[in-house]
């Protein structure tokens, strides 16, 4: 194909950039002539250049208008030489892409078009022939003017839609667009300029005030504030210091930094995000696939409608006004606007959901908000920070002291990345004290860990765990604590509890509104968590959630998702991705609250990039909008054809309604632009 203008340009660089392929995706609901369309917007300008001298000089329906002059028969000739031209000029894409419709066996909207304005013209030279040439009596009345002005309202329609289409398209050019081309590597103490195609995993990088991040990495020194709003939505500046990370494509602050880069090219966490979102916008959902197939029934029903119609009226009135009748319905039948009605919502929406750091994996998910009733939720990360805080630790045997326990448990933590983890970590810290060698150590899921601290074994694990084996351990200090809301993990060698931490964690401050919000959409909230009774109920009681089960390990949550499933609800799990793997993919919406640049989540159909509980409110707002935006555009895509149709065929002209081409060629374009129109007005209010 031969490009030489700026549409067609960044049609063809979307199209083989990111493999977002927008004409294979719109190929099936009849828009595949897209790709074959070449410059609409200049075939519209000429066209219609042409089309004033055919309209001055050719009378329509053979009506004669004032303002019209003819001069017999140059003009009749001129006319169809005119006709010609920008019958084979202007209707060469719609030609193109009915000969594409064809290849793939789908003759559709484009195959539509090409007949109605073939018809329309051959039947149009004949009559020059037979007026001109053959003298026939009464005269056979051509259709020049119908056929330029179709041709015309057919190339400024569809130009106006490949732009919307386009437009709305572009989510993923706009974040790739987020990466500078070039990055400032450090070697050996020098810095160099070099494309950020060649940069590594380990390279060191200078970032400078001002300047976007060339990629993902952890800052090594320097500190700054950068402006990660393009990423994750979230405007504002977010501090960094050294050992933070940064994620490729944020805009550098007013600090000059040092980084080393963690993430490039494909698993950068742009280039994942792109992944994600140019992937859902090309699967289909339940709902695209039916507006598919009526998409492509409609060719055969307009063709019925169309042969049927010039029939009876070949019959009952003139051949000329057949001729008419069967263009009409063969160019209003066109189904643009059903073909575009869902997938231009879905490409607005995941726009918008990209840009407000909600990533939908999977877009049947969204469908399915509005039946939902249950939302099961994990506490810790999910509704509290996970930024535990010591409040107490003691030994509780007189093998070791207070702070031997801890240097021993935070030993055996010092490789965990789970949040009581870190904080037990950071409380050794904070008291001096180094932590322990440990070796062999293993996780237990939901219960804890085990390893081996100089040759002796231990193990580190929640009350749960001591109760379930009958070990004894202080059960009124624990109440005491857990009842203030900490969570407590107990050291243990062999049968013996030796000790134990205890940790407060603080609720997030968006989780209230949360939970608020899910209650006045009726759906009710509960929490599900690997966390100990009493600490789960403080946090329950004061976000007003009511149900609340606690000491659960990842499959207990699975399995009560599928409970609930099983007594007919319809459930959302939110989880933070790492032990709710399970639950998030047994639930009909699973929705991972994932921080930072931590997008490799499976399980979940929707990936939240903040951690912020806010954001479920979003996804739920959005997504309700968006399946509204999809049923009205249905119904208007549908409806349209089903009122047009009959109208066309002359259904009503005994009564005296007759639509002409012209006229249909307009309603079909207004139609694909109030669809269009529709879906652009999608918004994610605030
Ligand atoms: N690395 C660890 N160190 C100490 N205790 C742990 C560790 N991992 C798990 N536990 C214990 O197991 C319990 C369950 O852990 P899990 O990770 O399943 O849930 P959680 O993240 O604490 O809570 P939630 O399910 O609300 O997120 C924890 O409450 C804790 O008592
Ligand atoms: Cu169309
Ligand atoms: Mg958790």
């Amino acid at each position: 194909m031969k490009m030489d203008h700026n549409d067609e340009m960044s049609m063809e660089k979307m199209h083989h950039d990111h493999q977002m392929d927008m004409s294979e995706h719109d190929m099936d609901m009849g828009g595949g002539h897209m790709m074959h369309m070449g410059n609409l917007k200049r075939k519209f300008w000429v066209s219609l250049v042409l089309t004033l001298p055919i309209i001055l000089m050719s009378p329509m329906m053979g009506i004669q208008l004032p303002f019209q002059l003819t001069f017999q028969p140059w003009s009749d000739y001129l006319v169809a030489i005119l006709g010609t031209v920008l019958f084979v000029y202007g209707g060469q894409p719609f030609f193109s892409g009915a000969k594409a419709e064809l290849q793939n066996k789908k003759p559709a909207m484009m195959t539509l078009i090409s007949m109605g304005i073939g018809v329309a013209y051959v039947y149009s030279i004949y009559a020059v022939i037979a007026n001109n040439l053959l003298n026939v009596t009464p005269a056979v009345t051509d259709f020049f003017w119908e056929l330029a002005t179709l041709i015309d309202i057919m190339l400024l329609g569809h130009w106006i839609e490949m732009n919307t289409v386009m437009n709305a398209g572009s989510a993923v050019d706009n974040l790739a667009k987020l990466l500078p081309s070039r990055a400032h590597k450090l070697v050996d103490g020098t810095v160099q300029d070099v494309g950020v195609d060649q940069l590594a995993h380990g390279d060191h990088l200078q970032v400078r005030a001002g300047e976007k991040i060339p990629a993902d990495g952890v800052l090594v020194s320097g500190a700054t504030s950068v402006n990660e709003a393009m990423v994750t939505g979230e405007a504002r500046l977010v501090e960094k210091h050294v050992h933070d990370q940064v994620v490729g494509g944020a805009v550098n602050g007013d600090g000059t930094f040092e980084m080393q880069v963690t993430g490039t090219g494909e698993d950068g966490y742009l280039a994942q995000v792109m992944k994600l979102v140019s992937d859902a916008q090309a699967a289909k959902s339940a709902q695209e696939n039916m507006a598919d197939r009526v998409a492509g029934l409609l060719f055969y029903a307009a063709l019925t409608v169309a042969i049927v119609a010039f029939i009876v009226w070949a019959l009952v009135g003139s051949l000329a006004a057949a001729l008419s009748i069967a263009v009409t319905v063969l160019v209003i039948a066109c189904p643009h606007a059903l073909g575009l009605a869902i997938p231009l919502v879905v490409a607005r929406s995941t726009a918008i959901a990209a840009s407000h750091g909600l990533l939908i994996r999977n877009r049947d998910a969204m469908e399915r908000v509005k039946d939902l009733n249950y939302a099961l939720m994990d506490k810790t990360g999910t509704l509290t920070a996970g930024n535990f805080k010591v409040a107490a630790y003691q030994s509780t045997s007189d093998q070791l002291t207070a702070d031997q326990v801890l240097t021993i448990m935070a030993g055996l933590e010092s490789g965990s990345s789970h949040p009581l983890a870190v904080g037990i970590l950071a409380a050794a810290k904070a008291h001096g004290l180094t932590a322990a060698q440990a070796s062999n150590v293993q996780q237990l899921t939901g219960v804890g860990l085990g390893g081996q601290v100089d040759g002796q074994d231990y193990q580190i694990v929640s009350a749960a765990y001591l109760d379930q084996h009958g070990l004894t351990y202080d059960h009124a200090t624990f109440d005491e604590l857990a009842a203030a809301g900490n969570s407590l993990s107990y050291l243990l060698a062999g049968q013996t509890v030796l000790g134990f931490v205890a940790q407060g964690d603080q609720i997030k401050p968006e989780a209230k509104h949360l939970i608020d919000s899910l209650l006045a959409q009726n759906v009710t909230p509960v929490m599900l968590t690997g966390d100990n009774q009493q600490s789960a109920q403080v946090v329950a009681r004061q976000l007003g959630i009511q149900d609340v089960h606690a000491s659960l390990l990842p499959e207990d949550k699975a399995k009560l998702v599928q409970h609930y499933q099983q007594a007919g609800q319809h459930v959302m799990m939110i989880g933070d991705g790492v032990n709710d793997a399970p639950s998030l993919a047994q639930a009909d919406i699973g929705v991972a609250i994932g921080s930072g640049t931590d997008v490799a989540i499976d399980s979940a159909d929707i990936v939240l990039v903040k951690s912020n509980p806010n954001d479920v409110v979003d996804f739920l707002a959005l997504a309700r909008k968006t399946t509204r935006k999809m049923s009205q555009n249905l119904w208007w895509g549908a409806g349209y054809n089903v009122i047009t149709i009959p109208l066309a065929a002359g259904i009503l002209a005994p009564v005296g309604f007759l639509l002409n081409p012209m006229f249909g060629a307009v309603v079909m374009s207004l139609s694909t632009i109030i669809v269009a129109i529709n879906a652009m007005t999608l918004r994610l209010g605030k």
